[in-house]
């Protein structure tokens, strides 16, 4: 698949050891995975708040926004949600080298696509996040009444609806959004964190 030849890692001086000790935290990517309107993003830009207001570097990456942008040209079959998702874990694995807590909210549905990306990072760096609201609570939301259309067939191919949602089998977090508040949600995300010493939240 690599078309590119005749290319040389190029080295640097500075390195991601360096970057995290300058800015006393560990980088990982907490990975939300969950089905449109489970909440990956209002959880994600929470928690990005919260660390920031701790003076720890984080970034969300949000599948919306990034198809604006770098991921214009894909749309929602297999392949190209795949690439999608590859785009995003290299994108995600300059962030941590970068030194940040890297939040990403795709549906990410298949589990070999969210897989290759815990394979190129370092296996603490990889934090699965399955945002686990059950199907009917999300149609219920329809925040941008999608489910309404997949439902009518004016999309085809929605995640939960005619395309599948393949769930984490060993996720690192599980949160469901009908059960459990939003504060709670993100002080579990934070706690982790603490707990793995990934960050130190000062009293
Ligand atoms: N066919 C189909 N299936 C699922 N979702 C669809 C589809 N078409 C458009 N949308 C909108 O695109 C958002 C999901 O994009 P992602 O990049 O996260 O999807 S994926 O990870 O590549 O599966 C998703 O946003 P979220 O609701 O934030 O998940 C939808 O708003
Ligand atoms: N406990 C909760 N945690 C997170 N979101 C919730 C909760 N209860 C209701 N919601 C609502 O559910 C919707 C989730 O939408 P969103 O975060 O865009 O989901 P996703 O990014 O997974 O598509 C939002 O409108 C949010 O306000």
């Amino acid at each position: 698949m690599a078309k590119s030849e005749n290319i040389t890692w190029q080295t640097t001086k500075i390195d991601k050891a360096q970057r995290q000790a300058r800015f006393g935290h560990k980088s990982a990517v907490l990975w939300f995975t969950g089905l449109s309107g489970s909440g990956k993003s209002t959880i994600a830009v929470e928690v990005e708040k919260y660390l920031f207001e701790h003076q720890i570097n984080s970034y969300v990456l949000d599948g919306d926004n990034v198809r604006f942008g770098l991921n214009s040209n894909l749309g929602f079959s297999a392949e190209d949600r795949a690439e999608n998702i590859r785009r995003i874990g290299e994108v995600s694995k300059l962030f941590v080298d970068a030194g940040i807590i890297t939040l990403t909210a795709f549906i990410s549905p298949y589990q070999e696509d969210r897989e290759r990306v815990r394979k190129i990072l370092d296996p603490d760096e990889f934090i699965e996040v399955f945002v686990d609201t059950p199907l009917e609570v999300c149609e219920q939301r329809d925040v941008k009444h999608l489910y309404e259309k997949a439902r009518r067939g004016e999309i085809k191919g929605f995640t939960g609806i005619d395309a599948p949602y393949e769930a984490p089998e060993h996720p690192e977090i599980t949160i469901d959004t009908s059960k459990q508040s939003l504060e709670t949600s993100v002080q579990q995300i934070v706690s982790y964190l603490e707990k793995h010493h990934y960050i130190k939240i000062a009293d």
